[in-house]
């Protein structure tokens, strides 16, 4: 009788106990410092226990891996209201809820009310809006999203063509999505879940069109859910991932909405037409720059979640042979293996730092924004802009390597490591497509350069674009030298300010021989881009090294951390070597170096791996990955995984009687 069975031993596999055995440091000490804190660390464990000890959690992650699309937004709903009602009823603070979506990986349905419809009504509703729409939302009485983007239009907001014109007779707007490509498409929780809607809109007073305003909009029933008249709303189709959300399409046919539904609080229209605006123009993008912040935590969440389970199960997979009189190693032995998943660690640790710093950057502007100053909006715009683009970009991109570097079991939905990349995917898009959002961050670094080359003392992150590149001086003298962090951070700075440098100067070139600005501009748009992804490779690394040069711990985490820290940074010059010789940033003496250092310091970061993905302190339903468990019994989660499979229900598949035994009794009466 075999003795294979689906029960998961109760003991930690040895091999990872090993591992934690030998770490060169406290991991508890790190936790409390990626969570801000004892305090936080302890009151995020009580959430957990909260949450998990209802056995739904975990009858939710079969529905997730097994459930029909139908069956998964249900669940997915059911899970939505559970953790809205626990909030009312735990009286949790805004940074509590957060940390409840952190843990739960936030596939919320219902995921838009907290992330965009809330947020946009605090900061485009005046105060007497907020004390009727805002308080309604909080108390759950509306569910509510955010309607932005159209069938034919996302990116570009001043091409929608929904429509609100303002009839003075009756001091209502009549929303209107005139064409097939001015339907809204693409809004999360629009499609089954929300009865509101606050609608992006051309406001149209007396035939004059006056930009882009907030118009909220009820969609359904308050008492049965229907669809209202004039509305036509339903879900766009299943999507790569992310297929708990209801994203959906929504078309107005002469909607009236009363006067007092355009949120007011940028720009008004008053009850016998007149518009008045104040604040800057693009007051009302306001909710968007908040989650393109949002998305740079989220990165770091994707890329530390997808290091955790890559990581723990290169520690207990063994394959092939090093040393031919030894056992089959763990592949995280591998040096091509350290290569694949390291550079995943490191970039989490970079991007805690560099999303901490952002958002102390938002929250120290947003107060300045709510007293009426504005002067930190452009740097914060393209600030978020530039780092939304660059964390989702590499995040996404090691996550699918790490994925890769599982071997086979990697490509199963159980090893969690799919459907993550999947999930994440969209941050490249949402928000404003990368490509899109380095945009706004070149022209704003263009316009900083043009000002430095004129005498302007700058400051914020641009403030290095007016240095003298004469005084540039190669800071690795030595081997030795590539490891001090202020020098590898210099050489990123070098590379930013000459690759911003090369190509103001050929844009400024083109212009002068006559080429129309447009013109110019599309003819440089790739290096445009290479900029602000410098630009933003080097506030990463600066945001990195000064964080860890500010931590107050102990030797020991502070060496592992500096060890990180070189490591991403000389991993990236030997990634992108070509720019930063191009640059001479480096030359190849020094680019020699790093490249040997880049190597090095995979084996230094070796024994502190399992430690160090530890540290991240994430719940085994919260990483839903037989890969990744803390236990390390990879093997056992994987098989006891197939229990749950409805493949697996019947000995025999329906299928079978129909059309597998008739074919294979044709094929035996067949004389052929
Ligand atoms: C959701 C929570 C999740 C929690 C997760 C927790 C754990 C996760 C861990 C693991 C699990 C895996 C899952 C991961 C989660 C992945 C989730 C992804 C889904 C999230 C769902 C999010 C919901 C999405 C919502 C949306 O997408 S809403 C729609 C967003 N749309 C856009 O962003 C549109 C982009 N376009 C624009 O912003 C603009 O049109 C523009 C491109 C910036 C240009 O603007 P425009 O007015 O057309 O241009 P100009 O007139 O030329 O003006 C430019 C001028 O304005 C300045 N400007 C532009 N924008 C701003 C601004 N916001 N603020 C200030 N200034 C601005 C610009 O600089 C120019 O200035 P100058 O003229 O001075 O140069
Ligand atoms: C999962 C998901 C959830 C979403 N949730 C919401 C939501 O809740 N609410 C909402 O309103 N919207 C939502 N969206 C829509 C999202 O905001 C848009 O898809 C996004 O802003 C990109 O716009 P687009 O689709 O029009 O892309 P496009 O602009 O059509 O991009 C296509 C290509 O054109 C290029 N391009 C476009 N313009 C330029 C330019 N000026 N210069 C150079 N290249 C350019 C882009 O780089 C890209 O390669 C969601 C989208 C997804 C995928």
């Amino acid at each position: 009788m075999s003795e294979i069975t689906s029960s998961i031993p109760l003991q930690i596999n040895p091999d990872l106990q090993e591992e934690r055995d030998k770490a060169s440091f406290n991991v508890t000490e790190l936790t409390h410092i990626i969570y801000g804190g004892i305090e936080k660390t302890k009151k995020r464990k009580r959430l957990e226990k909260l949450l998990f000890s209802d056995p739904f959690f975990q009858e939710y992650q079969n529905v997730r891996a097994f459930g029909s699309r139908s069956e998964y937004y249900a669940a997915s709903v059911k899970k939505s209201t559970k953790i809205f009602k626990l909030r009312r009823q735990h009286k949790w603070t805004d940074e509590e809820y957060e940390t409840v979506l952190d843990i739960c990986h936030d596939d919320l349905a219902l995921t838009l009310h907290h992330t965009m419809f809330i947020p946009a009504l605090e900061r485009l509703a005046t105060e007497d809006q907020k004390s009727k729409w805002l308080t309604l939302a909080k108390q759950y009485k509306i569910i509510g999203t955010y309607a932005q983007t159209e069938l034919g239009h996302g990116t570009y907001l001043q091409g929608l063509e929904t429509t609100a014109t303002y009839d003075p007779q009756t001091r209502e707007f009549v929303m209107n999505t005139p064409t097939l490509s001015a339907m809204k498409w693409w809004p999360g929780s629009l499609g089954k879940s929300s009865n509101h809607a606050l609608v992006l809109a051309t406001l149209i007073i007396s035939g004059k069109k006056y930009g882009m305003h907030p118009f909220l909009v009820q969609l359904r029933s308050m008492d049965d859910h229907k669809v209202l008249p004039g509305v036509r709303v339903g879900d766009i189709g299943a999507k790569m991932g992310g297929n708990s959300v209801d994203n959906g399409y929504l078309i107005l046919d002469n909607v009236r909405i009363p006067r007092n539904n355009m949120l007011m609080k940028n720009a008004q229209v008053s009850p016998d037409g007149k518009f008045v605006t104040r604040g800057p123009s693009k007051a009302n993008y306001a909710t968007m720059m908040l989650i393109r912040v949002q998305i740079c935590t989220m990165a770091y969440q994707v890329v530390s979640s997808g290091a955790t389970i890559g990581i723990r199960y290169s520690a207990v997979r063994r394959q092939s042979k090093l040393d031919p009189q030894d056992r089959e190693p763990k592949i995280l032995e591998y040096q091509t293996q350290q290569y694949k998943i390291f550079p995943g660690l490191a970039m989490s640790y970079a991007f805690l730092f560099a999303s901490r710093s952002l958002t102390r950057k938002y929250e120290e502007a947003f107060a300045e924004i709510q007293r009426g100053d504005f002067k930190s909006l452009p740097e914060l715009h393209c600030l978020s802009s530039g780092l939304k683009s660059f964390c989702s970009e590499h995040s996404v991109r090691q996550v699918e390597i790490i994925r890769q570097s599982c071997g086979g079991h990697g490509y199963l939905n159980a090893a969690g490591l799919g459907m993550l990349v999947n999930a994440a995917a969209p941050m490249i898009t949402v928000e404003g497509e990368n490509t899109v959002m380095y945009l706004q961050l070149a022209r704003y670094i263009l316009k900083r350069f043009a000002g430095a080359m004129s005498g302007q003392q700058l400051d914020g992150s641009t403030s290095y674009l007016s240095m003298d590149p004469a005084t540039y001086v190669c800071p690795v003298m030595s081997e030795t030298d590539c490891r001090n962090l202020t020098a590898l951070c210099d050489i990123y700075r070098y590379r930013s300010y000459m690759t911003v440098c090369r190509v103001a100067r050929q844009v400024q070139h083109d212009m002068e021989s006559d080429m129309p600005q447009h013109v110019a501009i599309n003819k440089n748009l790739v290096d445009l881009v290479r900029a602000a992804k410098a630009h933003s490779y080097y506030i990463v690394v600066k945001d990195f090294v000064e964080g860890v040069d500010a931590l107050v711990a102990s030797a020991p985490v502070i060496k592992v951390l500096r060890t990180l820290c070189c490591f991403y940074a000389a991993h990236g010059i030997a990634e992108y070597s070509g720019d930063f010789l191009e640059s001479e940033a480096v030359g190849l003496h020094q680019l020699k170096w790093i490249k040997n250092l880049q190597v090095s310091l995979l084996g230094e970061i070796r024994p502190d791996a399992v430690a160090l993905v530890d540290a991240f302190d994430y719940h085994d339903i919260t990483l839903s990955s037989a890969l990744g468990c803390y236990d390390g019994n990879a093997y056992e989660r994987l098989f006891k995984s197939t229990e749950n499979d409805p493949m697996n229900k019947e000995e025999v598949h329906p299928s079978y009687y129909q059309y597998l035994k008739p074919f294979m009794e044709e094929m035996n009466k067949s004389k052929l």
